[in-house]
């Protein structure tokens, strides 16, 4: 019986498909079993060979998935003190955008980012309150995130940070504590951060992998290494397929496919509005600043996702 206890005075077992004969006998039989020769400890499972009294099961700051919660379980224990979750304020801008399922006219365009980051963001561990699409009039962003402000750790907006004549963004962020700048990444250059009514605030662009890219290489690391959650992206190195150009000054984040071969393959162009190619691809690409050319069988950067 696998689990039993062993008997007082065996310190081995024996599976019965090796033992003579190899059936158990009816109980209550007199038969003579014979065994081969066996170490003591054979299918033995010693107390403690997993975890020995005493040792730490799970670090203080482990991310607390599927298969550390079965160890949690087999271990008896119910409950363990986590880190609360953050609650996150997400809201997109802009007259063009519409709700995914709503009638599409001319010059339009489905909603990508708030699914984009919500998804991302409950994969993280976050909490989101989904406040939707902000129109493009004066005062309607400040009205939506106060009419939230008194529940949310953190504030995440898309689009409405470039340098249009209108963009709502950062206009609404004038009169708070919000920098603008273009960091040196392609794409989600353009970006904003700082507090809102004293809430931090990030204002990624609105192009959507760019906001996605953004939610990647700002906000998710600093997630990790605050709150030791989401676990950091695995980073590997894996030669190109094919060869690549990248713009110099800035660092590229590209969609790859990691091939069974172990070689990677680009999926899609640089453009920010390729969002089948990212669906397609199974890791981002980093080519750092500084590099214009790389040959075929070149050593990437990648990061699963
Ligand atoms: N004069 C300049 N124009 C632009 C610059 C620049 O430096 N100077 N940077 C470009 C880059 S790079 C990006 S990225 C975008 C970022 O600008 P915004 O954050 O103001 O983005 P929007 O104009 O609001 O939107 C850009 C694009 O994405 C579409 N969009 C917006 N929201 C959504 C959404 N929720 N779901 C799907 N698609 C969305 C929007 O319709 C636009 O097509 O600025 C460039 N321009
Ligand atoms: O930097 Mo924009 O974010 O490329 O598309």
């Amino acid at each position: 019986m696998t689990g039993a206890l062993l008997p007082a005075g065996a310190d081995a077992v024996v599976p019965i498909e090796r033992a003579v004969p190899n059936l158990f006998p009816p109980p209550g039989s007199d038969t003579t079993v014979r065994l081969p020769e066996t170490a003591a400890g054979t299918f033995v499972r010693g107390a403690g060979t997993d975890i020995a009294s005493g040792e730490c099961a799970l670090a203080a700051g482990t991310v607390l998935g599927p298969r550390q919660l079965g160890l949690l379980a087999a271990l008896g224990v119910t409950e363990v003190v986590v880190n609360q979750k953050l609650t996150v304020l997400l809201a997109t801008t802009g007259d063009e955008v519409l709700e995914p399922g709503e009638n599409l006219a001319p010059g339009k365009i489905y909603d990508a980012n708030n699914t984009l980051l919500e998804s991302s963001m409950l994969q993280a561990g976050l909490t989101v309150i989904r406040a939707g699409i902000v129109k493009d009039e004066p005062g309607a962003l400040s009205k939506l995130l106060r009419s939230h402000a008194a529940h949310v750790d953190l504030i995440v907006t898309s689009g409405g940070v470039s340098n249009g004549a209108y963009e709502p963004v950062r206009q609404t962020m004038v009169d708070h504590d919000v920098e603008f700048s273009h960091v040196a990444i392609q794409p989600g250059g353009p970006q904003g951060v700082g507090t809102f009514d004293g809430i931090p605030i990030l204002a990624f662009p609105g192009n959507p992998v760019s906001c996605l890219i953004s939610f990647e290489m700002f906000l998710r690391p600093l997630l990790s290494e605050m709150f030791a959650a989401p676990t950091p992206r695995l980073s590997l190195h894996a030669p190109l397929s094919h060869p690549l150009t990248s713009p110099t000054k800035k660092h590229q984040v590209r969609r790859g496919v990691l091939l069974p071969n172990g070689t990677v393959r680009l999926e899609g162009g640089e453009g920010s509005h390729l969002l089948g190619a990212l669906a397609r691809a199974n890791v981002l690409v980093h080519i750092p600043e500084g590099i214009s050319e790389l040959a075929e069988g070149s050593k990437v950067e990648v990061w699963a996702v």
